[in-house]
């Protein structure tokens, strides 16, 4: 039997290297005869471009920018397709795993040194830029890209903002004469983590906010900021950036970016699966186990482990999700894509007990899945 194990990170334990090693050191305990081919996926967020990279040996190249809160940090993007394309990790320059607790500045923190990696790229020729956006410390609409790419924002009294992003609040108008003149021939496409819009209940400061440290009254801020921000874009470009899908990505950078330099906005993971080949290994498989930290119907607006059990599912093959939470009840929805799901705990325990035994756990529930399929083949 060959296995195919594609999981997700699980946020705050494992990356999805590790976790694929975890399942694939289970099933290989097991009484299963079987061959495993280890395919990690990212569906946008963190570590999705360094996977590319990796499936598409693509070159790195490194840069000094800013962090999310302007110090200065090292960070990379990759290029493949003999250089022509540019494939950049939001998370890199801007992510929130680049800050500790007590540095987590929702109203200051921004996207600028993400701008710079694209210059960087701009500066080597290249035609086309992949930025993977998710897990940014960032709700700044992408207003730190779009400076560092020359794009010029304005108050009332015709002087310049670069507090980025709480000087948005005085924020009248939009300057592109001195924007980068090359991104007119660039494409941009940008891999989506979430479809939450940029504004309202679902929108990214209501949501995304709390976590990158914003308190009620902050995210009540960030809404307005990027209210306002969408207006401003809106009448410089006439381009209605406010409720479009997935807006709301990497604190409405997404959506900046589609309003300001025309930027595609795709489903993640099913970008990552095409570029990655994944429906090659798909068919050399007879079973798939996806994995993520959670998987319930959120899963299946479009995040890692739902794409992964479509395709599967499309060539006929039965799929296992194992995951830290699941819903009590498996609705049909989730049975129609995951033929098992499985919380893989130990027992009733806390997340903080529960995280530095994922990998162990990942491990046990593998080697019971591979002794029951072993069990099963025999009779
Ligand atoms: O970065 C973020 O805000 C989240 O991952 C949603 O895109």
């Amino acid at each position: 039997m060959h296995i195919l194990i594609a999981p997700n990170a699980f946020k705050h334990a494992l990356d999805a290297r590790e976790v694929a090693r975890a399942i694939e050191r289970g099933l290989l305990a097991s009484k299963l005869p079987c061959s495993c081919e280890c395919f990690p996926i990212g569906d946008g967020g963190n570590g999705t471009c360094a996977l590319i990279m990796e499936k598409l040996q693509g070159e790195i190249v490194e840069l000094v920018v800013n962090d999310p809160i302007g110090r200065p940090i090292s960070a990379t993007f990759g290029l493949i397709q003999g250089g022509q394309i540019a494939v950049i990790e939001m998370a890199d320059a801007s992510g929130l795993h680049l800050l500790k607790s007590n540095e987590l500045d929702p109203l200051r923190a921004n996207s600028y040194g993400t701008g710079q990696l694209v210059k960087g790229a701009l500066e080597l020729g290249v035609s086309e830029v992949i930025i993977g956006m998710g897990g940014s410390a960032t709700t700044d609409g992408g207003s730190g890209i779009l400076a560092a790419l020359g794009l010029r924002f304005l108050d009332e009294a015709g002087q310049e903002i670069t507090e980025l992003p709480l000087g948005l609040e005085k924020l009248h108008r939009v300057d592109r004469s001195a924007m980068d003149k090359r991104l007119v021939d660039c494409k941009l496409t940008i891999l989506c983590d979430v479809t939450n819009p940029l504004l309202g209940e679902l929108g990214a400061a209501r949501v995304f906010g709390p976590q990158k440290g914003a308190t009620p009254e902050m995210v009540g801020r960030l809404e307005s900021i990027l209210t306002r921000y969408a207006e401003v874009i809106h009448a410089e470009t006439g381009v209605s950036i406010s409720g479009i899908v997935s807006g709301g990505v990497a604190g409405g950078a997404s959506a900046g970016l589609y309003g300001v330099w025309g930027a595609h906005l795709v489903n993640g993971i099913e970008y990552f699966l095409n570029l990655t080949q994944f429906g090659k290994s798909l068919e050399k498989s007879d079973l798939v186990i996806t994995a993520e930290g959670s998987i319930d119907s959120q899963t299946l607006q479009g995040k890692g482990p739902y794409g992964v059990a479509k395709q599967a599912k499309h060539l006929g093959l039965p799929v296992v999700g194992l995951a830290g939470r699941i819903p009590m009840a498996i609705t049909a929805d989730l049975s129609a894509y995951f033929d098992v799901l499985m919380a893989i705990a130990h027992g009733p325990c806390s997340l903080a007990d529960a995280l530095p035994a994922t990998s162990n756990d990942l491990s046990r529930v593998a080697t019971q899945i591979g002794n029951l399929i072993a069990n099963t083949v025999k009779r």
